[in-house]
C-alpha cells in the first residue's frame, strides 16, 4: 500500500458490533519461525497470521536457505533448514530496518554457520530500543562482535559455551535471544532476572518440542543445558493477547460488543482485570471472549506498564483512548518504554485532555523518573472526540487511532495505515466486517 492508498478516511460515531478472529501472537510467530534454523528437520508452525513481521521474517529465512511452504492447513507454515550451509545471503541489506527480529538470528547462524550478520533493526519507535543486552550476553557465550556501518557482524571462533547471565531488567528480546543461543551451546546456562511473558513460554514449548532442555523457576532464573542436536517441532502458536486486547478497547471506547475468536483467557488476565476496574464487561467462552461496553459512565483508573504478569506495554495506547471517555483522572505510568505516550498529543488534538509528566505518578518510581522522559500521564474525562487528520507513529498507536476515529463524530483522515499491518492481520476487513465505516479516498 502507497501514496493515497496508505490513507483511510474513518467515518466516526458508530459502535463496533460483530465478531473477528484472532491467530497467532506477533510476538511469537516470527521467533518460533527462528527457532526453526536450530533443527535438523522440518518444523511445522499453526495458526501463523498474515502479518508483515511474518513476511520479512520469512523473507530472511529464505535467504539463509530455508524453505518455507505452506502447510495443509489454513495458516501452516513448513520450514525446512537442510540447506541452510550452502546460503546465499548478498541480498541481506534488503532488509534492513524491516522488524526487530533480526537480532534473533544471532545464535542459531552462529551454530549453524559460525558467523552471522545482521543488519539494521526496525521496531516501533517508542523509545531508544538499544540492543546492548543481546550483545553482551553473546560476548559472554563467546561471539565476537564487529559493529561495521551497515549492521553487526558476529563470529563464533569456537562452539559457544553455555553461562551464568544477569539480565539488567527483564528485556522480552534478550531473553529470546539466550534461549535460541543456549540450546545448542555447550553446558548449562543459567539466566537470571528473565522475561516470562506468555510468548517466552510459548518459545520454550517450541525449543523442548525439538529437544532442548529448559527449566522456568518461580524467581524469573531459566536453566538450559544444552544439547549436540535439535530435531524439528509441531505446534500451535499462541493466540494474540495484543490483537486481542486492541479489539476489546475498541469495543469500549465505541460503546460496543465484539466477540474476539481465538482470545484466551489466560494470557490476559491482567488485561481482563483492568478492562472489569474500567467498566467493561467481558464473557469468556471456549473460543474466544466477548468484550462490550454496558452502558453507563466508564470508571477513571489508575494504570502501570510492567514486565509480564504486569499490564504489558501494547495494552497501554489502545486502552488510552478509552480512558478519555471515563469519567474522572485516570493515571497511567508506562514504565517499559521511556516515549510511548507520545501518541497522546493528537488525541488532544481530537478534543482529549490528557497531561503529560516527567514525574514517575505511579505507585513505584521507575528508570525513567530521573531522566527527563514524559512517561506518565494523567487523562480527565469523559471529553467528546471529534474528527481529525492524524499520522500514525507506530503499531499500537496507529491501532489508537483507528480506535479514537472510530469513537470521533466526524470523520478523520489516518494516514500511514500501512503500518498497522506489520501486526493487526486483515484489519481493513475486519473494521467494515464490525460495522466500522472506512472508505479509501477516492
Ligand atoms: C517483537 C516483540 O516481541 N516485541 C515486543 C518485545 O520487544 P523487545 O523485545 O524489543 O522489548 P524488550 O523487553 O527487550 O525491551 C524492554 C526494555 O528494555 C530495554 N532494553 C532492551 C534490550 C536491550 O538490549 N537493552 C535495553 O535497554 C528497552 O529499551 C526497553 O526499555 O517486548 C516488548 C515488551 O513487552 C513489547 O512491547 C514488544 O511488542
Ligand atoms: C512494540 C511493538 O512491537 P515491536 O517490538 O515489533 O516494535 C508492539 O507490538 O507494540
Amino acid at each position: 500500500m502507497t501514496g493515497t492508498d496508505d490513507v483511510l478516511l474513518v467515518h466516526g460515531g458508530t459502535p463496533l458490533e460483530g465478531e473477528i478472529r484472532v491467530r497467532g501472537a506477533k510476538n511469537l510467530v516470527p521467533k518460533a519461525m527462528v527457532a526453526a534454523l536450530l533443527g535438523s528437520e522440518p518444523s511445522r508452525l499453526r495458526n501463523v497470521p498474515e502479518i508483515r513481521d511474518v513476511r520479512v521474517v520469512r523473507g530472511l529465512l529464505e535467504l539463509h536457505g530455508v524453505t518455507v511452504s505452506k502447510g495443509e492447513e489454513s495458516g501452516e507454515l513448513v520450514l525446512d533448514p537442510s540447506h541452510v550451509e550452502s546460503a546465499n545471503v548478498a541480498d541481506i541489506d534488503a532488509h534492513a530496518g524491516s522488524s526487530r527480529i533480526p537480532i534473533l538470528f544471532c545464535g542459531p547462524l552462529l551454530h549453524r554457520l559460525g558467523h552471522a550478520f545482521i543488519p539494521g533493526l526496525g521496531g516501533c519507535d517508542i523509545g531508544g530500543r538499544p540492543v546492548n543486552f543481546h550483545f553482551d550476553v553473546l560476548r559472554e557465550f563467546g561471539a565476537v562482535i564487529e559493529k561495521r556501518a551497515d549492521g553487526q557482524y558476529l563470529e563464533a571462533p569456537q562452539r559457544l559455551r553455555g553461562c551464568k547471565i544477569k539480565l539488567p531488567y527483564p528485556s522480552v528480546g534478550s531473553t529470546e535471544q539466550v534461549l535460541l543461543t543456549a540450546v545448542l551451546a555447550e553446558g548449562v546456562t543459567e539466566l537470571s532476572n528473565a522475561a516470562v511473558e506468555p510468548e517466552i513460554e510459548d518459545l520454550i514449548c517450541v525449543l523442548q518440542k525439538m529437544g532442548a532442555i529448559i527449566s522456568m523457576d518461580t524467581d524469573r532464573t531459566i536453566r538450559i543445558t544444552g544439547v549436540d542436536k535439535l530435531g524439528g517441532y509441531n505446534h500451535r502458536a499462541l493466540p494474540d493477547r495484543l490483537e486481542a486486547a486492541s479489539w476489546a478497547s475498541a469495543a469500549l471506547a465505541t460503546e460496543g460488543s465484539v466477540y474476539v475468536r481465538g482470545a484466551s483467557q489466560r494470557e490476559m488476565m491482567t488485561f481482563l482485570n483492568t478492562y472489569r476496574k474500567v467498566g467493561g464487561e467481558f464473557e469468556v467462552d471456549d473460543d474466544g471472549i466477548r468484550f462490550w461496553h454496558p452502558g453507563g459512565a466508564l470508571k477513571a483508573i489508575a494504570l502501570e506498564t510492567d514486565v509480564h504478569p504486569g499490564f504489558q506495554t501494547d495494552w497501554q495506547q489502545p486502552l488510552v483512548v478509552a480512558l478519555t471517555q471515563a469519567s474522572g483522572l485516570s493515571i497511567v505510568h508506562e514504565t517499559v518504554y521511556e516515549s510511548r505516550l507520545g501518541f497522546t498529543s493528537a488525541l488532544n488534538q481530537m478534543g482529549a485532555h490528557i497531561q503529560l509528566y516527567r514525574e514517575c505518578l505511579g505507585g513505584m518510581p521507575c528508570r525513567f523518573g530521573q531522566r527527563n522522559f514524559l512517561h506518565s500521564a494523567v487523562v480527565s474525562g469523559p471529553t467528546k472526540l471529534q474528527g481529525a487528520d492524524l499520522v500514525i507513529p507506530d503499531l499500537r498507536g496507529g491501532f489508537s487511532y483507528l480506535i479514537a476515529a472510530l469513537a470521533a463524530q466526524g470523520t478523520s483522515r489516518v494516514h500511514g495505515i500501512d503500518l498497522i499491518n506489520r501486526g493487526y492481520e486483515n484489519f481493513m476487513e475486519k473494521l467494515p466486517a464490525l460495522g466500522a465505516r472506512v472508505e479509501l479516498p477516492a
